[in-house]
């Protein structure tokens, strides 16, 4: 079990005002998927740096199982699937895969001969030798599942993982996941595409503008994540008039 404790880091001065996250605190029990929801801004991918470390804190702290997350090498049983900017776009597929398995102390044997199962699932073979600029937003995201599969993470934290996949490798991605859980991975996503999280997903935590306002187990059979959005989320309703004004003469 992860317990994430009231966690904050504001980015600016004014306290009340500044952009950031505030006593964020929900846990992430063994077995579940995770939906971590939020607009633009709420404060998901602060939450997830944080977790892993990345972010100096005001407050808080996480543990693992009752201990702290960042002390002994606790952090190696959690895999972080980054937004595809945050990669080194010159390093190597390859030489990428096997920075953060050497990094996580992943033997040089498990990283080889995992790497040839999984750049065989994710049809990455040939690709490997490509440096990470060269490749499409879709095979980016491929070398960053690669990344984390190879090392066999008891925990995955993916920050919008099928943001710019086509229609068909989101399906893949989502299959991934779902498979991944009933080996006992444990999975935290974050996504804009709410029906893809619906399918998926048994707990949603939603976040706004820093601060946790939902986190309950989810049931995809009974319950509709996007209700549970607008009713807890409180989305700013748009102000059509400036395009009935725009529109009111009709078309051209
Ligand atoms: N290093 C930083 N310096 C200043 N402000 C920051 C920094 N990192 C994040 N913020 C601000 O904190 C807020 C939360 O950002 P965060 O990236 O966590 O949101 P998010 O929920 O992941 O959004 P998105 O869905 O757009 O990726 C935003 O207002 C962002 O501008």
């Amino acid at each position: 079990m992860i317990e994430v404790k009231q966690l904050t880091r504001v980015f600016n001065k004014k306290q009340d005002t500044g952009f950031g996250i505030r006593n964020v605190s929900f846990n992430i029990a063994d077995g579940d998927i995770v939906a971590f929801v939020g607009d633009n801004g709420a404060g998901k991918t602060t939450t997830i740096k944080a977790i892993f470390g990345e972010v100096h804190l005001q407050s808080g702290m996480v543990t693992i199982d009752g201990h702290d997350l960042h002390k002994n090498n606790n952090l190696q049983q959690l895999s972080f699937f980054p937004d595809s900017n945050n990669i080194p776009m010159n390093m190597k597929v390859d030489e990428y895969v096997q920075y953060l398995c050497a990094a996580n102390g992943i033997s040089h044997e498990e990283y080889f001969t995992n790497s040839i199962e999984i750049y065989e699932l994710l049809e990455l073979e040939a690709h490997r030798n490509k440096r990470i600029r060269e490749l499409s937003a879709g095979l980016k995201k491929r070398a960053i599942m690669a990344s984390v599969l190879i090392r066999k993470p008891k925990y995955i934290f993916l920050d919008e993982p099928t943001a710019n996949l086509d229609v068909e490798s989101k399906i893949e991605f989502i299959d991934i996941l779902k498979e991944l859980n009933h080996f006992g991975v444990t999975i935290l996503i974050t996504s804009h595409i709410i029906e893809e999280l619906q399918e998926i997903a048994n707990h949603l935590v939603l976040i706004s503008k820093g601060r946790i306002v939902y986190d309950a187990p989810f049931d995809n059979r009974t319950e509709k994540m996007i209700d549970i959005y607008r009713k807890y989320s409180n989305p700013k309703k748009i102000n059509l008039t400036p395009l009935k004004n725009v529109y009111k003469g009709g078309v051209m």
